[in-house]
């Protein structure tokens, strides 16, 4: 291998559902709903999953990589739309996800003597060093493949499985729920059976649409893209070329600690009691975004704040946790960035963000209509638009193909839409992981920033 070349190819080859499995009740096609068109210019998602393990390379070829390969033609039985591809008929209205025989997933094989523990790391690298280790989706103006897959083998050093998803077809919970059907079926040794809630669902008259966001998505999206409204070409998102990723970590103790401390400064400015409820999703955002907005020294009037929402529980009726598709909505926030710089910053946020989930109470799709143009203008106006991917809720560390939790998750793809990434911690005992793409000259300032505001609660504390 060129020591230039950080991975060598050593396959490229598909993995379909198993064949005996392909009876008239398999889903083959998928319309797309309203949740799902609201993603169609949006990037795919690349995450890798990294796991150590000192076996040579004879043992990770003969061994981990014909069980993997195995599981995932099984686990494809449950998810044959995985195997598919998004597509655009030319008597449809808009695009479906559709499965013919012979489509698979397509499965890149690599071997890297790069440094696993380096890029397994939590410190800044450069996020274009992960790129090697990820799939691409070959995408044309009329296909899009729903996912792909690399497997890069790290002789006496570990594994990485890496996937590009897309986006329009799935949503975050469901990309987990097939890592995880996927990671129990290898660890079976390929028993297939899925218990209820890994076994997804695909009725999709169960979403319903009164207010036609479906046309509204549509007109937004489509108008968007000119005169090539039929293409699913993705929007041109690129990362800086000089992007860095690296992870944080707050622990359960430091989210307990910020907490009181965000409920007590309320308390002093405040006559009536706390009016939302300070999760642990509301003070990690806030207290990562602040770092970052000290960091950049904003001096726009407004930052902004864009979060996704699992609508699956907050619909009346519910639809159930398994349900194959998106099924996320989106929730801007706007707060002054002064404010956000003062002393007391990370408590003006972390109300913002608490109100903002509070107020979806009254409706989660109550402001969906205007999401579209509501998001795109404040990406015009020039400010910080941050916005949050991934979710603790996922537990990805949990996944285990066999040879034990993952050494690291990381998403990728951060680094093209400058999103924070959340994740839960590998320990498992409930901190949260904070993935960040910055660009190089910023990443010691936010560092910094971030260490000494643990510090200065640490202090407060004792
Ligand atoms: C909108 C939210 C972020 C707000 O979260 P919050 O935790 O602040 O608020 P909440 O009302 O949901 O929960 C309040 C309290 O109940 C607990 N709680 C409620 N439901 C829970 C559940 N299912 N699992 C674990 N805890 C739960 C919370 O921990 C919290 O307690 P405590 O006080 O202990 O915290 C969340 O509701 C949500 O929808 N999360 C999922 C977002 C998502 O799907 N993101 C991925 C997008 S797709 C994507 O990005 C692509 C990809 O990932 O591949």
């Amino acid at each position: 291998m060129a020591q230039s070349d950080p991975v060598k190819a050593l396959e490229v080859c598909k993995v379909a559902p198993m064949p005996h499995t392909l009876n008239s009740t398999a889903q083959t096609s998928l319309p797309l709903t309203f949740f799902d068109l609201f993603w169609l210019r949006f990037l795919s998602t690349q995450r890798l999953f990294f796991y150590k393990l000192s076996y040579p390379k004879t043992t990770l070829i003969d061994t981990i990589l014909p069980k993997l390969k195995h599981s995932r033609s099984i686990t494809l039985q449950h998810y044959i739309p995985l195997a598919g591809n998004l597509t655009w008929l030319l008597d449809s209205g808009k695009p479906i996800v559709q499965y013919n025989e012979g489509d698979a997933v397509s499965l890149t094989v690599a071997e890297s003597e790069a440094n696993f523990c380096q890029l397994s790391g939590n410190s800044f690298r450069e996020a274009k060093e992960l790129h090697h280790f990820l799939p691409c989706l070959l995408a044309s103006q009329t296909r899009v493949p729903v996912m792909a897959l690399q497997i890069t083998l790290f002789p006496h050093a570990g594994f990485c499985v890496g996937y590009a998803a897309n986006h329009t077809v799935f949503d975050g919970k469901l990309i987990a729920m097939f890592m995880h059907s996927w990671a129990s079926i290898c660890k079976r040794d390929g028993e297939s059976t899925l218990s209820r809630e890994l076994t997804p669902i695909y009725d999709r008259t169960i979403v319903k649409d009164p207010s036609d966001l479906e046309k509204a998505y549509r007109n937004g999206l489509l108008a968007d893209n000119g005169a090539n409204e039929r293409s699913l070409e993705f929007w041109d998102m690129k990362a800086p070329p000089d992007a860095m990723l690296g992870t944080f970590q707050l622990t359960k103790a430091n989210i307990e600690s910020i907490k009181k401390w965000v409920e007590a400064k309320w308390q002093e400015k405040h006559t009536e009691k706390l009016t939302f409820h300070p999760s642990t999703f509301a003070i990690t955002i806030a207290y990562a975004w602040v770092c970052l907005i000290k960091t950049r020294k904003l001096t726009t009037e407004k930052v902004h704040l864009a979060f996704i929402v699992d609508c699956r529980a907050r619909l009346e009726p519910p639809i159930p946790s398994t349900y194959f598709g998106n099924c996320v909505t989106g929730c801007i926030i706007d707060v002054d960035a002064n404010k956000c710089m003062e002393e007391d910053g990370v408590a003006i946020a972390a109300w913002a963000i608490g109100e903002a989930i509070g107020g979806l109470d009254d409706g989660v799709l109550k402001g969906a209509k205007e999401l579209i143009p509501n998001y795109l203008s404040r990406l015009k106006e020039g400010g910080l638009v941050s916005s949050i991917a991934g979710s603790p809720r996922f537990e990805l560390y949990k996944t285990d193909f066999g040879w034990g939790r993952p050494s690291k998750v990381e998403m990728v793809s951060i680094d093209k839409s400058g999103a924070f990434y959340l994740s839960d911690s590998r320990d498992g005992n409930g901190g949260i992981e904070i993935g960040v793409v910055l660009k190089k000259h910023e990443t010691e300032a936010f560092a910094s920033l971030f260490a000494s505001g643990l510090e200065y609660h640490r202090v407060r504390e004792n």
